[in-house]
């Protein structure tokens, strides 16, 4: 038996349309229309694909998207006063700076320089400390985007094993913290776990966020576990590159019982709760119970 294929890409659309929905009723009964600026620095090629989508589906689901392209030597004074003009902006609700920044820039004091309240990314350390609390918080998208996807395919996730293969501030961690919330019980494993594969075979639920391609085998997962691959990895493929996640798919498929496919699993839903995330933002600055069918 093959694992169930869970289609990040469908369920991302149908957020999107609870969004448009959400967006048509603050216009119609609050005369509001939320907001959203994303702010790029350099020309990462990437990135600026990221960019352009969270463009185009801002304006599908009816928000205003404000983007702004700054050249790759942008000193970051000039970044932080740009932040500091969108902070002030009343038509912006939720602000994104895209990353990675520019070596030379220091991305935290980027970031700590957005209003807590228009941190969509949920990165500023107030929603960090908030959400590490378990008090309410923006939650970073790609985090809570597994946490949607595993919540929908099993309902309660209470006393599962659950492993997170990375450590970053902007998955590993809140992704714990997530689960954590959940009450799962969390294992953070990173590049020093010693028997990386036996810590993995423990686990009822495994997120692989380590940015190595095919770095987790099939034979690390316990039959019939959840599998979310977290990992964007471009590999060479004749002439061209392909997408490959951090988990060694034809392999894990045989023997998970449930697995996030990489193009069209975790990378849609990301997008997908920064415009939940900015609905919510601008229900919170204008006084309005956020909608809570969005991020169930
Ligand atoms: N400020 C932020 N920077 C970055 C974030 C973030 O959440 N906030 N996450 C990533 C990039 N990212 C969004 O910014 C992102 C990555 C991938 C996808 C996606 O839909 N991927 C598709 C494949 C697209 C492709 O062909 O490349 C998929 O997985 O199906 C969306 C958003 C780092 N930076
Ligand atoms: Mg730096």
């Amino acid at each position: 038996m093959t694992a169930t294929i869970i289609d990040g890409k469908a369920f991302a659309a149908t957020i999107r349309e609870k969004v448009a929905g959400h967006v048509a009723r603050l216009k119609s009964e609050a005369d509001l229309t939320p907001g959203l600026a994303v702010v790029l620095v350099g020309e990462d090629p990437a990135s600026q694909v990221y960019v352009r989508s969270k463009g185009r589906l801002t304006g599908e689901a009816g928000m205003k998207s404000f983007q702004h392209s700054l050249p790759a030597d942008t000193p970051q004074a000039d970044l932080v006063d740009l932040v500091d003009r969108l902070n002030r902006d009343p038509q912006v609700h939720g602000i994104l700076v895209q990353l990675p920044l520019p070596a030379y820039m220091d991305s935290e004091a980027v970031i700590n320089a957005i209003a807590p309240e228009k941190d969509v990314d949920g990165f500023h350390i107030s929603n960090v400390g908030l959400l590490g609390t378990g008090q309410s918080a923006m939650v970073p998208c790609t985090p809570l985007g597994c946490l949607m996807m595993l919540r929908a395919h099993h309902g309660s996730l209470s006393g599962m094993n659950a492993v997170v293969v990375g450590r970053s501030n902007i998955v590993g961690k809140p992704m714990a913290q997530l689960l954590l919330g959940e009450s799962c019980t969390v294992t953070i494993a990173h590049s020093r776990t010693r028997d990386l594969p036996a810590v993995v075979r423990q686990a009822d639920i495994v997120v692989a966020a380590v940015g190595q391609p095919k770095m987790v085998q099939g034979d690390w997962i316990k039959p019939g576990a959840t599998v979310i691959d977290v990992g964007i990895n471009r590999v060479p493929n004749g002439e061209k590159t392909r997408l490959v996640g951090d988990v060694d798919f034809d392999a894990a498929v045989q023997v998970a019982g449930a697995i996030t496919p990489v193009p069209g699993g975790v990378g849609p839903m990301t997008i997908a709760c920064l415009l939940a995330n900015t609905v919510t933002a601008c229900c919170k600055m204008n006084g309005i119970d956020p909608p809570e069918d969005l991020t169930a």
